[in-house]
């Protein structure tokens, strides 16, 4: 390996979950692009996986080909999932995260806005999140929910955890272009009450209430913001 990038684990220290990695951040903004574009391709590969029509022996051979290049990304790999890092500038990344992940290919990926009131986030979902024909499956709904509900309550420097999540399902969410939201409803001592939505073309979709909860240890940590589970 010719260029430079963050190390894994020289100079890494890791407290709570969360590992302190002084890789300067214009390093870790290249390799994030980087391992973003190779995301976006992995993402493209299984739309074209799911939907492709091509006859049995062409997806023998194009298997073959995937197994090469998955053994040309193994020779140097992590020991284990990415997890959370953040350097003295706090910058955070979280390469592998389910729904916001640079690096991972099954996120859809989530870019989420912070504003005064709260968060939102427009995403669009194809074949491989797929419920009921045409639908969203429902626990992808909630999967997306859970994350920028936690990350609304998360916000200012403070890191809470879903509690409880409750999910209402009003009508079929179409795959395509979709909207989610939340904000804040109230907060009781280390709890934090939030609701959050999923809006489509016909309006919304799924409601949602969470209670989120920072636990006592973590909290004011001082963990860097928007850093995400
Ligand atoms: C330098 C290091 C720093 C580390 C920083 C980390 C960086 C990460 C950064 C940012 C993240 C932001 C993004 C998040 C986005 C995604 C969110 C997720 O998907 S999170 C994964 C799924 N959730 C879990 O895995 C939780 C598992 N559960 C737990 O950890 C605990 O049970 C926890 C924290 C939820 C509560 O544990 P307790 O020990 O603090 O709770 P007790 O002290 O018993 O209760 C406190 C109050 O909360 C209520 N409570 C407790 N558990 C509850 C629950 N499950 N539901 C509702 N209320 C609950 C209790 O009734 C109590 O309320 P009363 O004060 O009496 O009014």
């Amino acid at each position: 390996m010719t260029s430079r990038r963050p190390s894994p684990e020289a100079s890494a220290v890791n407290v709570g979950g969360v590992v302190r990695d002084d890789t300067p951040t214009d390093e870790v903004d290249r390799r994030e692009a980087v391992l973003e574009s190779l995301a976006g391709t992995v993402r493209e590969l299984i739309d074209a996986a799911i939907r492709t029509t091509v006859e049995d022996a062409e997806v023998h051979r194009i298997r073959a080909d995937l197994d090469a290049l998955v053994a040309r990304l193994r020779t140097a790999q992590l020991p284990g999932p990415a997890g959370i890092r953040y350097n003295a500038e706090l910058r955070s990344w979280n390469w592998g995260n389910a729904v916001m992940g640079a690096a991972n290919a099954i996120a859809p990926p989530l870019r989420v806005v912070h504003g005064p009131s709260g968060c939102h986030a427009d995403l669009v979902l194809g074949a491989a999140y797929e419920g009921p024909p045409g639908l969203v499956h429902g626990g992808v709904s909630a999967m997306l929910l859970d994350h920028i509900m936690g990350e609304t309550a998360s916000a200012m420097r403070r890191t809470a955890f879903t509690g409880t999540l409750t999910m209402r399902y009003r009508r079929g969410t179409p795959l395509g272009p979709l909207r989610l939201e939340a904000g804040i409803v109230r907060e009781e001592g280390r709890k934090i009450f939030v609701a959050g939505s999923i809006t489509a073309a016909g309006g919304v979709t799924v409601e949602a209430d969470g209670v989120f909860v920072q636990p006592a240890a973590g909290t004011g940590d001082g963990s860097p913001q928007q850093a995400s589970t």
